[in-house]
């Protein structure tokens, strides 16, 4: 896909330490990084590297000690608009009680004030996710790929700018994985949003990713930002036969055994 230069998401030398004193932990050093309107960026890094830290100061959830995340020219302070998230336990973050089409239209109570623009917003992000016949269903009803389905949905219904998504698909059987993907690679193109990925599994960053922004151990700071050219559109088998796919994943994986120490 083609990119623009223009920086949706920009963390500027930010650094977040826990506590303070003797008990003082460095979890993030000055960490910059960028990215451009409908980019794709996959964040990996060893285990405690400080991925959770960063998304829950991209979220607004928390400050950074330095530093500052600007979403479109804006600082973020406090929940940003134009921002949603996906979690890995579509489980706890779905109510079981509101059907499929409540669910989704949670975040616009209050926001969009007419009941048919609401409906609209709605009906766009299930038919999006592939759910259209399923909005009367409860989340209990569905697969556990579906009700991830329905935590996109419900983040698409708010039209954001940029997707955060923690681990979305680590709790899934890899059929199901692959489905999401490219579900991901799907409304990327057709909403025009900007998605920053968390992930452990790095064929998978590399599959999805137009960048691969790999973290140091903790405290982590940028090691690399690698570079993913593959044909358009991506295919779960052609592009992971592919030699760029080949040779980015050994290169990331590579970075990271470094980082465990060679284990
Ligand atoms: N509330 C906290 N207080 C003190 N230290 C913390 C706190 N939360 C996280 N840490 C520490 O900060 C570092 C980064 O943690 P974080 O959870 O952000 O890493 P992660 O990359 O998400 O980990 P994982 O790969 O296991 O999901 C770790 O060393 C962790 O122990």
């Amino acid at each position: 896909m083609t990119t623009t230069t223009t920086a949706l998401l920009e963390v500027e030398h930010v650094t977040h330490i826990y506590g303070q004193g003797d008990t003082a932990h460095r979890a993030i050093s000055d960490l910059n990084f960028s990215l451009g309107e409908r980019e794709l960026g996959s964040i990996v890094g060893p285990s405690g590297a400080g991925k959770t830290t960063l998304l829950r100061i991209l979220s607004g959830l928390m400050k950074p000690t330095e530093g500052t995340v600007r979403i479109g020219g804006a600082d973020v302070d406090g929940v940003p608009e134009g921002m949603a998230m996906v979690f890995q336990d579509y489980g706890r973050s779905l109510l079981p009680w509101l059907t499929v089409e409540r669910n989704v239209a949670f975040p616009l109570k209050g926001v969009v004030k007419e009941r048919t623009e609401r409906d609209r917003l709605v009906a766009e992000s299930l038919e999006a996710v592939g759910l259209a016949t399923a909005s009367t269903r409860h989340p209990w009803q569905l697969s556990g790929g579906m009700q991830q389905r329905v935590a996109i949905a419900r983040a698409l219904a708010s039209r954001p700018r940029l997707l955060l998504m923690d681990e979305p698909f680590a709790s899934l059987d890899a059929q199901t994985r692959a489905g999401l993907e490219d579900l991901v690679l799907r409304i990327r193109e057709q909403f025009g949003i900007t998605v920053l990925v968390v992930t452990h599994d790095i064929d998978e960053a590399v599959y999805l990713a137009d960048r691969v922004l790999v973290l140091s151990k903790s405290p982590a700071h940028l090691l690399d930002d690698v570079r993913v050219t593959l044909p358009e559109p991506r295919d779960q088998i052609s592009s992971r036969e592919h030699d760029d796919f080949i040779h980015v994943r050994s290169q990331v994986a590579h970075l990271i055994r470094g980082e465990n120490g060679g284990a």
